[in-house]
């Protein structure tokens, strides 16, 4: 080793020291993962060093047969992972192999509990890269030198994974990273050559660069004729993996465990993938695609702009990672890879963004995924439910993000309802209407901010009582949701809180002459009220919505709804204020008593009432105190 001048001596990022003591615990029993993981860091620093010599062939300088090695030596008990790939800078190194440069890892963190045993779930969705290696090792020598970078200025960093690395300048000749692990006691096993290949065998097989293991030289051997049954071989670094990429192979004789474990590859998951599908496309445009839909959510599932699911490959060579041309953003939970031959191999961000061959991929890609999504919900509605709690409420942008497939995407989503009146979210559309009355054209459903908000308003009485199914909607994507899914298979969608309640052919000839008739003994009062209630409503009318409320508020049709006024005041908007329109039920008990009220008391009652309904539908009102006072004075005078 050259020596090795200016040295200096760092602190692990906070993060990081968390991250390295909660993966040495929760790693224990599946200590193998390092070496995929470190294989594949190495495939990926080899297929960005392929797209760099793109439009920099001197890159490759005399090395251009791009591989990983990997060498054991008993002796020193250690490990080391080659690659000629792009390599690093010092201070590349400083922050790749010193930091967790990701957006949103302070906010993983802070969710840990410090309950070992619930934490190390978290890590799965983490994904540990590079730290890994010190599951098996106690200490880490990583050796590397950019492609950009002359031999003098290697680059080599040190730690024992205790909360402190050095770094320092090396000399290195060859380009590329070795890491060099010295294992610890209990590692023995990956000592083994024949552990190794296994491992190798297991998770790298098909990735696309040839891994390679050092082979001792073969004595020739003879029968006793004479004859040579084994040729001498000299000792050589032997190929491993078949280098051959998986996608590349006919479907036919890919096996689903060879799926699963290139999953674990492109996507750095620990677990199974939930599904696949493994496309040659041909036509107008040939590509093949293999996509994956993961079980579990990744930690960081709601940063929109965290993106990088979907790979994109030029004639199998590696271009970018970039979701964002290659699957719309309410599919970014899928992972995978898509390959294709018409694209230029120096393709830019600039050409991807406006491209018909990119938005043909694209447009076949994500109907793929939705295709394999109803199919599932066809065929396993178990695994389909579990694919909808987690990942549901990503779905649930695509009706305003993807006009084109509206329809597709709207079969896939489930609801709670009052159907069951059960908080699961596994109501589908199409069980919707095939359960619609007779008479029927509009499927009702509610948004408020809790399911039993929902399930509980007042605005379900009639539909209770005339048994029609309404939808209960609670999450905060919900009202999003809905103001872009106006239509499902010509059936209109109607709020129960928003406008003139028109219940069509399911009102019968007498209950609208009922109405008709209570409207009419009930106009005096409707003026009381008005003018007890004054500017604080739009409106006072007679309910055909209640049966055991007195009285409750709706959101005019043109008017912005609860739900989507609170969504835009947390987003921090200025949104003007809805006057709702307050609907009386003259039947109940309370209304009917307050017919022998004087002016003053009917206006106090009148209040409570408004506020009452108003604490219904939005869960909060602007005058609590005021409330208060007057339901305490109106209870004394009881
Ligand atoms: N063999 C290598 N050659 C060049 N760069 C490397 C190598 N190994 C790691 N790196 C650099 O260090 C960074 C951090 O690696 P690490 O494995 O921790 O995370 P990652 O690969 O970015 O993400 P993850 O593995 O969690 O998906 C990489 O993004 C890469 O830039």
């Amino acid at each position: 080793m050259a020596e090795a001048a200016q040295t200096e001596k760092h602190g692990f990022q906070t993060e990081v020291k968390q991250l390295l003591n909660l993966m040495i615990h929760s790693l224990y029993s599946n200590k193998e993962i390092f070496l995929r993981e470190l294989v594949s860091n190495a495939s990926d620093a080899a297929d960005k060093l392929r797209f760099k010599a793109l439009s920099d062939n001197s890159l490759y300088g005399e090395d251009g047969e791009l591989r990983v090695r990997i060498a054991i030596d008993k002796d020193n008990r250690t490990l080391t992972i080659s690659d000629n790939g792009i390599g690093m800078t010092r201070d590349e190194v400083m922050t790749n192999l010193g930091t967790i440069a990701k957006s949103g890892t302070a906010e993983f963190f802070g969710q840990l509990s410090g309950d070992e045993a619930k934490d190390s779930k978290l890590i799965g969705q983490f994904g540990v890269g590079f730290y890994s290696a010190f599951i098996v090792a106690d200490e880490v020598t990583v050796r590397t030198r950019s492609a950009y970078e002359s031999p003098e200025h290697g680059v080599e960093w040190h730690s024992k994974g205790e909360g402190e690395f050095e770094v320092a300048d090396t000399q290195k000749s060859q380009r590329g990273t070795d890491i060099i692990l010295h294992l610890k006691e209990d590692a023995d096993e990956f000592l083994d050559d024949f552990r190794i290949r296994g491992v190798i065998n297991k998770y790298s097989e098909h990735l696309s660069i040839p891994v390679q293991m050092w082979k001792e030289a073969v004595e020739e051997q003879k029968n006793d004729d004479g004859e040579v049954i084994t040729p001498a071989q000299e000792a050589q670094w032997e190929t491993v993996n078949s280098g051959q990429a998986l996608w590349t192979r006919d479907k036919a004789d890919i096996s689903d465990e060879e799926y699963k474990e290139f999953y674990k590859t492109v996507a750095h998951d620990f677990d199974d993938p939930l599904l696949w599908s493994h496309n040659k496309v041909e036509g107008t445009h040939e590509y093949t695609s293999l996509l994956y839909i993961p079980k579990r959510a990744p930690w960081d599932l709601w940063n929109r702009e965290q993106q990088q699911g979907v790979k994109l490959y030029v004639k199998r060579v590696f271009i970018m990672d970039d979701a964002e041309q290659l699957m719309p953003t309410y599919l970014r939970f899928v992972k995978g890879l898509i390959d294709t031959n018409d694209l230029p191999l120096n393709v830019s961000r600039e050409i991807l963004q406006d491209n018909k061959i990119t938005r043909s991929m694209r447009n076949g890609s994500t109907k793929k995924v939705l295709q394999m999504l109803k199919k599932l919900a066809k065929d396993d509605a178990e695994q389909y439910q579990g694919f909808w709690d987690t990942f549901g409420n990503v779905l649930k942008e695509g009706p305003a993000e993807d006009s084109g497939n509206r329809e597709r995407i709207a079969e896939l989503l489930r609801f709670a309802s009052t159907h069951t009146d059960e908080q699961t979210q596994n109501v589908s559309l199409d069980d919707y209407v095939e359960r619609m009355k007779e008479g029927q054209d509009k499927i009702f459903y509610i948004v408020a901010d809790s399911f039993e908000a929902a399930k509980n308003n007042p605005a379900l009485e009639i539909f209770r009582k005339k048994g029609i199914e309404v939808l209960l909607l609670s999450e905060r994507i919900d009202e999003w949701l809905m103001s872009h899914l106006t239509e499902f298979k010509e059936k209109s969608l109607q709020s129960v809180t928003r406008g003139d309640l028109d219940l069509g052919d399911l009102d019968d000839e007498n209950d609208k002459a009922e109405q008709e008739k209570s409207e009419e003994a009930f106009k005096e009062q409707l003026e009381r009220f008005e003018k007890a209630l004054g500017e604080r409503v739009k409106k006072v009318r007679v309910t055909h919505r209640l049966t055991n409320s007195p009285a409750c508020i709706i959101t005019d049709d043109n008017d912005m709804s609860t739900q989507m006024a609170k969504l835009m005041e947390a987003a921090g908007q200025k949104v003007p204020e809805t006057k709702y329109i307050f609907e009386v039920n003259p039947d109940h008990p309370l209304v009917v008593k307050m017919q022998g009220k004087n002016d003053e008391e009917f206006a106090e009652w009148a209040q409570v009432l408004l506020d009452q309904a108003t604490l219904a539908e939005r869960g909060n009102l602007k005058d609590p105190a005021s409330f208060v006072t007057r339901l305490n004075k109106l209870m004394l005078n009881a």
